[in-house]
């Protein structure tokens, strides 16, 4: 194979939820691995801003995206609004940049990299004759129930909803302990005729086509689910967990300081609770986890975003103000490795997930939308780490009795030996000879090899 001098890379972004910042840290690393290669990177105005807020690189360069919103736009509050007027803009946004950069930097396009949901690469990059990478941000479950959506749908045609619900998909490898009902919305429940159950339906059919598809997680915390879909694509590349690869090992920082708190609490006492980037739980459960917390008496850390803070109940921070800390923003990967944090409560993304078994840490789980649910099921019921909250809904008396279950009572003991051995299983993968290690090696000649 010969090598290029030069490779110029594309890298297309998905700009919300957390899926842009794993998708840079991958091509960090590339660059560091391939160090006659160009990456542009692009994303919207406001992605791009936060990504390379604090940092330099020579030799990833940002380009900006029109984000689909009309001019003056004003959000209402509907957060699948701006979703979905970004879709609508692609994938005339990101071919106008793509000229740009081919411009500017002065190179053709090599290959692309891109978020998963962006199947529209396969077709630009086929027109180009060049490699196309999708990086799939979540975990291998929910990447196999996309993958199988048509058989999903054809094996349940003709039953209603309330019938297949809690039908097992034995039929698919590796999930057999999951049941429709645990599904993402857009598979087989909800508008399948709206655009983002559309354009996860389309990856779907597109992802086979890829040159290979890459994936924030390691092979061995599912086997059977990478053998399986090691046969549905020409090559499936575990590359993660990413949050144990950063190629910027500066700690994030620490302005609230949550670290140096946390130092002055008893080892595995404190609960931290965050849901994301994204979500605000409703007020009533933020009332209810509000008195869990005080009641119950666990020291915690809230990051909290937005107006949630408006809807803790009257005198609380000042009650509280000697058991816990309530801030805007926590260096959460530090949080979770510090040895003070008993148990996470969290909304169940993939990126909090995996920084919580490299932080060794079990998870009380309160699910929202996408991946959530079924991250949950397989945190509960497949490997055993976590607890879902009864309903999918915060309760005062529920939430006390899974924080106690977790942070006093044997069954939180095992949780965390569990931990344990799923964190050896990471960093052996992404360690010397590990098997993420070598598939990054596999990604690397793919991005660097002539056509
Ligand atoms: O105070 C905070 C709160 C969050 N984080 C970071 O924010 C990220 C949150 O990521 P994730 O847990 O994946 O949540 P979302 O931002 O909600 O991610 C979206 O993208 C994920 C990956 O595809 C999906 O699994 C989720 O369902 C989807 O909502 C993590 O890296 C956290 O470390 C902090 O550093 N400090």
């Amino acid at each position: 194979m010969a090598i290029m001098e030069c490779g110029h890379i594309a890298v297309f972004a998905f700009p919300f939820g957390t899926h842009a910042a794993p998708l840079f840290n991958l091509v960090q690393r590339l660059a560091m691995a391939s160090p006659n290669t160009i990456f542009s990177f692009f994303s919207t105005r406001q992605s791009n801003k936060s990504i390379f807020s604090d940092q330099k690189h020579e030799m990833i360069k940002p380009f900006d995206v029109e984000d689909g919103l009309p001019e003056n736009y004003v959000f209402k509050g509907n957060p699948q609004e701006p979703v979905e007027l970004f879709i609508r803009a692609t994938p005339h946004n990101f071919k106008r940049s793509l000229q740009v950069a081919v411009d500017e930097r002065k190179r053709e396009i090599s290959c692309i990299i891109s978020d998963a949901f962006l199947w529209f690469c396969q077709e630009i990059a086929a027109e180009m004759c060049v490699p196309w990478i999708p990086l799939w941000t979540g975990g291998p479950f929910s990447l196999t129930s996309h993958i199988y959506t048509d058989i999903i749908r054809e094996t349940f045609a003709d039953k209603r909803p309330e019938d297949c619900e809690k039908e097992p998909l034995e039929f698919i490898s590796g999930m057999s302990q999951i049941s429709a009902k645990d599904l993402p919305e857009g598979i087989l429940f909800g508008n399948l005729e709206t655009e983002f159950p559309l354009l996860l339906h389309s990856m779907a059919r597109t992802l086979p086509k890829a040159t290979a598809v890459a994936i924030n997680s390691f092979e061995e915390i599912e086997e059977t689910i990478a053998k399986d879909l090691k046969t549905k694509f020409n090559k499936f590349l575990n590359v993660g967990p990413l949050t144990l690869t950063s190629s910027t090992d500066e700690p994030a920082s620490d302005d609230n300081g949550c670290l140096s708190w946390l130092s002055n609490q008893k080892p595995a006492s404190v609960a931290y609770i965050s849901f994301g980037s994204i979500i605000t739980p409703p007020p009533k459960e933020v009332v209810a986890l509000a008195e869990a917390l005080e009641k119950s008496g666990f020291p915690f850390l809230w990051s909290v975003r937005g107006n949630t803070k408006d809807f803790l109940p009257e005198g609380f921070l000042e009650r509280t103000a000697d058991k816990g800390k309530v801030v805007p923003w926590a260096p959460q990967k530090g949080v979770l490795a510090h040895k003070s944090v008993g148990v996470f409560v969290t909304h169940c993304g993939w990126n909090s997930i995996c920084e919580s078994i490299v932080g060794g840490v079990p998870m009380i789980c309160r699910p929202f939308f996408g991946d959530q649910k079924l991250n949950t099921k397989v945190l509960e019921d497949v490997w055993g780490i976590g607890l879902g909250v009864k309903d999918c809904v915060i309760a005062e008396d529920n939430m006390i009795s899974v924080l106690e279950r977790i942070i006093l009572q044997e069954e939180g003991k095992k949780m965390r030996e569990k931990l344990r051995n799923f964190k050896g299983l990471a960093e052996t993968a992404v360690g010397p000879n590990g098997s993420s290690t070598e598939n990054f090696k596999t990604l690397v000649e793919i991005v660097t090899a002539t056509k």
